[in-house]
């Protein structure tokens, strides 16, 4: 049976990369979507970014919307204190799986809850059958037209408090215009664009950031 790309990005990985070590992780995704095959991780320069804007939130509670493989999943957790609680979600089964053995591999998984099924069913679920109250730093990067619908359902679901930080990617790149106008226009947020380039390629991307205030 074939691979698919997900699992040969996952066979790099665990053929290349340091068992334990989430940077060898990341920087072995990067390399063979740099090198081999294209994937849509957030990647090494908008990375960075990310980074930056986890360590400036230091979240004890984090969600994210779209694992995909992992990647940002495995570059959020690494710089997440001990006990911090970190639920990312994945609807597609084959995306999960390859997810779960990517943060495993990188030795992330103490800290990275995968809950499978849709945003939609599961966003709801958070605070009672996931016991969160509110949430620190959410990372959205899934269908591009479910941010916003996602965004108001995380708001009416009460999991935002003041200063709950919101960063979207590809917001450039293919673009989520209908988020942009939301956060931007309804008073609710107070919002910075992070020009950057899209993974892999040099054109351009952007992440946008939305602070909840209160
Ligand atoms: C709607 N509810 C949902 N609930 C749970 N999981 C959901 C989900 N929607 C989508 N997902 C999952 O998120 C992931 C979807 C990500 C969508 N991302 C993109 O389309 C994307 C696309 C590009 C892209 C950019 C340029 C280009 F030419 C082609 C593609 C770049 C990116 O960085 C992207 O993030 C998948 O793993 C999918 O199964
Ligand atoms: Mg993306």
């Amino acid at each position: 049976m074939n691979q698919t790309k997900e699992q040969r990005v996952l066979q790099y990985v665990l053929d290349n990369a340091m068992r334990g070590d989430p940077q060898s992780v990341i920087d072995n995704i990067d390399r063979y979507c740099h090198e081999k095959e294209w994937a849509m991780n957030v990647g090494d320069q908008k990375g960075l970014i990310l980074d930056n804007i986890v360590k400036e939130t230091n979240p004890s509670v984090c969600l994210e919307l779209g694992t995909y493989c992992g990647y940002s999943a495995v570059r959020i957790a690494r710089l997440l204190k001990p006990g911090t609680r970190f639920f990312t979600v994945e609807f597609n089964p084959e995306f999960a799986a390859v997810a779960k053995q990517m943060i495993e591999f990188a030795g992330v998984d103490d800290k990275v809850q995968i809950l499978e099924g849709n945003t939609q069913d599961i966003i709801p679920q958070l605070k009672k059958k996931y016991e969160v109250d509110t949430l620190d730093f959410v990372f959205v990067d899934h269908w591009k037209d479910k941010y916003t619908p996602d965004t108001k359902l995380l708001e009416k679901c009460n999991l935002l408090r003041k200063g709950s930080v919101i960063l979207a990617d590809n917001v450039i790149v293919p673009g989520a215009p209908d988020f942009l106008e939301y956060v931007r226009t309804c008073g609710l947020y107070d919002c910075t664009n992070y020009p950057s380039f899209l993974e892999y390629m040099n054109e351009k991307d952007a992440l946008e950031k939305a602070v909840f205030r209160g």
